[in-house]
């Protein structure tokens, strides 16, 4: 099966180039906005393509006929959504028609990725049925996506993620898991919210559910998170436990003196059981996850 990644830069599109070129099952093309910045560029064919940019979409396509798309590249700063909204159009709204359009000439299936901020974050967990009511810009646009998808006559799965964490190399986006673990060993006080909550997802974890979407070409919209639903304060204790760093160093804070551009919902987290049902998705733990990364901080210290 070959498979097109598109943002294969990011986190999730690293993630996605590890496994999927490791996989004799598939065949990989991974594209991403100008260079390859991974160090692994063995077992897959990459192109430049930027998303917002229809002729070279098309010309990518045409030359490659993929089976399957997953598309991961997207605007994911969402207080630069929010100052920027023109350019978060451009490419969380309009460069999914472009895709959607790719995917309507070559007869792809399309694997997108979604986000828990197209919810109020009122109640959660949600399951796949819940009510979206975004209160930012960033989860506007990346619901007015999954409607274009919905409206399109395109094979395609929506799988819609939480907070996700994870190592990567020259990463553009750094992620909480990260942060507080550098902080505080450091030693550097920090201020975390007390009113948010979420299902935090491993990036590894993401990317399992990107494949076996992808492979079984699974249609309508799968939840893809963690399994365990945190405040955010009390997972950032958790990092300080499993790296055993000094959890007196972590100070409440309420959202509202965060001061960012966007608002956040203040609970979100996921229902994940008809992804487990019906993709057969397992997701790590958090403390698992945790292990994780700490390998691959280790294994990154030793190159
Ligand atoms: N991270 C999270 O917590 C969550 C993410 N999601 C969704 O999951 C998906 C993957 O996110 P994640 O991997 O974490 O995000 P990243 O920010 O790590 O990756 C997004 C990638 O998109 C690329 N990109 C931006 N503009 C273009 C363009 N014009 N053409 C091609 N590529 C472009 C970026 O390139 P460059 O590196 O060059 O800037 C970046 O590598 C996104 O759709 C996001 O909305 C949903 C919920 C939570
Ligand atoms: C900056 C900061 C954040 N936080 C908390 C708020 C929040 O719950 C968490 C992460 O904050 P950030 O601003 O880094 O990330 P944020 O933009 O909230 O993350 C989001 O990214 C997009 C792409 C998504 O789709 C969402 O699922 C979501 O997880 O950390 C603090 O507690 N203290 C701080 O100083």
């Amino acid at each position: 099966m070959k498979i097109l990644v598109t943002g294969s830069n990011g986190l999730l599109g690293q993630k996605l180039v590890h496994q999927l070129s490791a996989d004799p099952e598939v065949e990989l093309v991974a594209t991403a906005r100008g260079t390859n910045r991974l160090n692994k560029q063995e077992g897959y064919v990459y192109h430049s393509m930027d998303i917002s940019n229809l002729a070279e979409v098309f010309a990518v396509f045409e030359q490659e006929k993929p089976e399957v798309v997953i598309h991961t590249a997207a605007m994911t700063h969402v207080d630069q959504c929010e100052e920027d909204k023109a350019g978060c159009e451009k490419l969380n709204v309009e460069a999914v028609q472009y895709i959607i359009a790719a995917c309507s000439t070559f007869n792809c299936h399309l694997v997108h990725l979604s986000t828990d901020f197209i919810f109020n974050g009122e109640e959660g967990p949600l399951t796949e049925e819940a009510i979206p009511d975004p209160l930012s810009f960033y989860g506007e646009s990346k619901l007015r996506a999954e409607q274009l998808i919905q409206a399109s006559t395109v094979s395609a799965a929506i799988l819609r993620t939480v907070l996700v964490y994870g190592v990567a190399e020259n990463m553009s986006r750094s992620n909480i898991v990260l942060w507080a673990k550098g902080a505080l060993e450091k030693g550097d006080p920090i201020k975390v919210v007390d009113d948010q909550f979420r299902t935090p997802t491993l990036a590894e974890d993401l990317a399992q559910g990107c494949i076996l979407a992808a492979k079984q070409k699974a249609q309508g919209v799968y939840n893809i998170s963690g399994a365990d639903f945190f405040c955010i304060i009390d997972m950032v204790r958790e990092i300080a436990r499993f790296w055993n760093l000094d959890e007196s160093l972590i100070n409440p804070l309420d959202s509202s003196t965060l001061n960012q551009a966007a608002k956040r919902p203040p609970k979100t987290g996921f229902v994940i059981e008809k992804a487990q049902k019906e993709l057969g998705y397992t997701p790590h733990s958090f403390k698992e996850g945790l292990a994780l990364v700490s390998q691959q901080i280790e294994a990154q210290s030793k190159l």
